[in-house]
Parts: C-alpha cells; structure tokens; sequence
C-alpha cells in the first residue's frame, strides 16, 4: 500500500475559552490514501472544522495541538509559518461552500489561478496562464481563454465553485480539504460539482477529506466515512458498510435524521439531547447521555474498540463485555 497522503496521529487540539481549555479535537487517528474519498461527518460543533484547519496547518496562534499530522510524507506540526505557507496550495489545498472565501472579486478568474501557479512553480506569465486555461477547461468552463479576465461575479454558483476547485487543485495537491462544496448550490448543480470534485481527484490521486452534514453526499462519493462526536472519530468504515450496517448508535442516529427523498425537512428525525460541553467531557461515552443503547459501564469509562480494520467507539461492540451481553440484540447489532 503507497504512503498515506494525509496521516493524523492521536491529534488533539485545545482552544482555550471564556470557560478554560476546549478540547475540539481529542486523539484522532486517520490516514487518507492518496485518491482516496473519506467523508467527515457529525453533527454542528463536534470538531470537523478544527480538525481540517489542524491538517492545513490554519488554526488560531493560541491553539495547544499534540499529535502528529503528516502531509505527503512531512510532518507538518511545528514548521514555521513560510513553511506551512508553502505547503498550502502546494501539497493541501481547500474547498469550502463560499467561494467569496477563496476567490478575489475585483480580479480575473484565469489571473487568479495563473497567479496560484506562480507562487509555487518557477512558470513564467505566459506558462501559467497557458495552464491555467488548460485547467479551467478540465472543471468545464470551456469557453475560459475568452472569459479568463471575468471576475467571479460574472459566473453562476455552481461555475464560481468550479473555479474554486480549478485554483485548488492547479498545484496537484496531494489533499483536497472539501468543507461543505456543495451546501450554497442548487440541489442539481451540487450532484455535478461533486462528480467534478471526485472525478479530478480520482483520476489526479488526490486525497479527499469531504466534510459534510449530509450523508447523501457521503453516498454519492466517498470510498470511507469517519463519523465525529464530540472531538473524537466514533466510527470509521468503507462508505457503503457504514451505510449498511452502521454499528455507533450515534451513526444509528444521524443516518435516521438523514431525509429520504421527497421528505420534507419538517418531518426530519432529530437525535434527541445535545452535544457535551467540551470544557468538561463526560468521563465514560461522550454519547451516554443520548444513547437509546446506554448501559452503567457507558457513564464510567471510554470505549475504545476496534473492528478488524474499521473502527468503532462504543461498548456494545466489546466482545464480551458483561454489560455489554444484555442489550445486544435489541436492534440488530452485530
Ligand atoms: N476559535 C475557537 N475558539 C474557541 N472554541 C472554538 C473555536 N473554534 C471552534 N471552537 C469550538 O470547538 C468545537 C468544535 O467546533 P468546530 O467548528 O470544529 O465543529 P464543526 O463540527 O466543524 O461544526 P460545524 O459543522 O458547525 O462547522 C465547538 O465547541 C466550537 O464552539
């Protein structure tokens, strides 16, 4: 198997709070393959911003992080911030849902794409415009040597995102962070832009980490998907196994909450509760106080259990635990 793109060890990150240290991010493994898709999912406030702003090296200054991050094979925690300059745009590279985040208004896309290239290859004017036309055509704006000097504003939604992707992956970063790419686009155009975003990163053995709310999103591209709660990665499984036979209840939960089509957002199911206070986590599963599963060994100590090469956070899937034999086949655990 080739090195990972993108390798998290036991990563944690502390941001300190009116309240004292909040532990957003707490012991996350993860390595992303390169061409690989893995969906970060879970709930508003459960770290998955923090996480993908540790791996692009964007926290606040008054961030504690510990663990490892490894990007393509260097070690990125501790560098100095040209460095970390560097390797944005170079070897990661961000998505998020509002292009006005990434893209100056007053410039030419094709400029500002030509502009990327030359801040990290040693490519004349004329050389970086030629490429950036050439990516520009591979998003599928197919008309961009006669629209090259058009600020953004002059594209819809959905050809303003695909600029934003052409600007993200010009350098052939080894990680595409996508946070959301899709949330502020019409429902049909956010099928395509997705399409575009895995088909470029497949064929340019691009890694992925895609952060959504949405598990549809999940379905349509990801080859893994890592579920968060509450700081820490509570199930992690190939995308259709997970969809399958998810084993967290919280999984359980959020795939409930998850609309089938044609339902109305109304009559979502919500998980009941709420996520704890990360000043102060709970000592035992951080989903105890929520869980339809919740057994006395829950409220006393951290599950940590894994699965063969999948992983899940939770007691009921230790294998004989004495707590955990009573309520094991109730709704299908495996
Ligand atoms: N700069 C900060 N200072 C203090 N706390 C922060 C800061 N940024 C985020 N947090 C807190 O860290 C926790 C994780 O937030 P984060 O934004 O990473 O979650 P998220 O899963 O990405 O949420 P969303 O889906 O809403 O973006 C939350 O409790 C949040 O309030």
């Amino acid at each position: 198997m080739s090195a990972p793109a993108l390798e998290l060890t036991g990563l944690t990150v502390d941001l300190p709070t009116g309240r004292g240290l909040l532990r957003a991010v707490d012991g996350v493994d993860l390595a992303l393959a390169p061409g690989e898709i893995v969906g970060l999912v879970g709930e508003s406030g459960c770290g998955k911003s923090t996480l993908a702003r540790a791996a692009m090296s964007l926290l606040p200054r008054s961030a504690v992080v510990t663990g490892q991050v490894v990007l393509d094979g260097t070690p990125t925690i501790g560098l100095d911030a040209e460095a970390h300059r560097r390797l944005r745009g170079d070897a990661i590279a961000m998505v998020t849902q509002d292009p006005a985040t990434s893209l100056d208004p007053t410039a030419g896309i094709g400029e500002q794409i030509a502009e990327t290239v030359r801040a990290h290859r040693p490519v004349g004017r004329r050389g970086a415009k030629e490429l950036a036309v050439q990516q520009l055509h591979q998003v599928g704006i197919t008309d961009a040597r006669a629209r090259y000097d058009d600020p953004p504003h002059r594209f819809s939604g959905g050809m303003r995102q695909r600029v934003v992707i052409a600007c993200a992956l010009i350098n052939d970063p080894a990680v595409l962070i996508a946070d959301e790419p899709t949330t502020a686009l019409d429902v049909t155009i956010q099928a395509q832009v997705l399409d575009l975003i895995s088909d470029l990163c497949v064929q340019r053995t691009t890694a992925v980490l895609l952060i959504t709310h949405d598990l549809a999103v999940v379905a349509q591209v990801c080859d893994r998907v890592a579920v968060m709660y509450a700081g820490q990665i509570i199930e992690l499984a190939p995308a259709a196994e997970l969809f399958a036979h998810p084993r967290h209840p919280y999984t359980r939960a959020l795939l409930a909450a998850t609309p089938a089509p044609g339902v109305a957002r109304g009559e979502l199911a919500v998980i009941p509760g709420e996520v704890p206070d990360l000043t102060a986590p709970p000592a035992g599963c951080r989903f105890a106080d929520r869980c339809p599963s919740r057994m006395p060994v829950c409220d006393t100590a951290p599950p940590v259990v894994r699965v063969g090469s999948d992983e899940v956070r939770c007691w009921l899937h230790a294998p004989g635990h004495p707590d955990a034999a009573p309520t094991l086949t109730k709704d299908g655990v495996r």
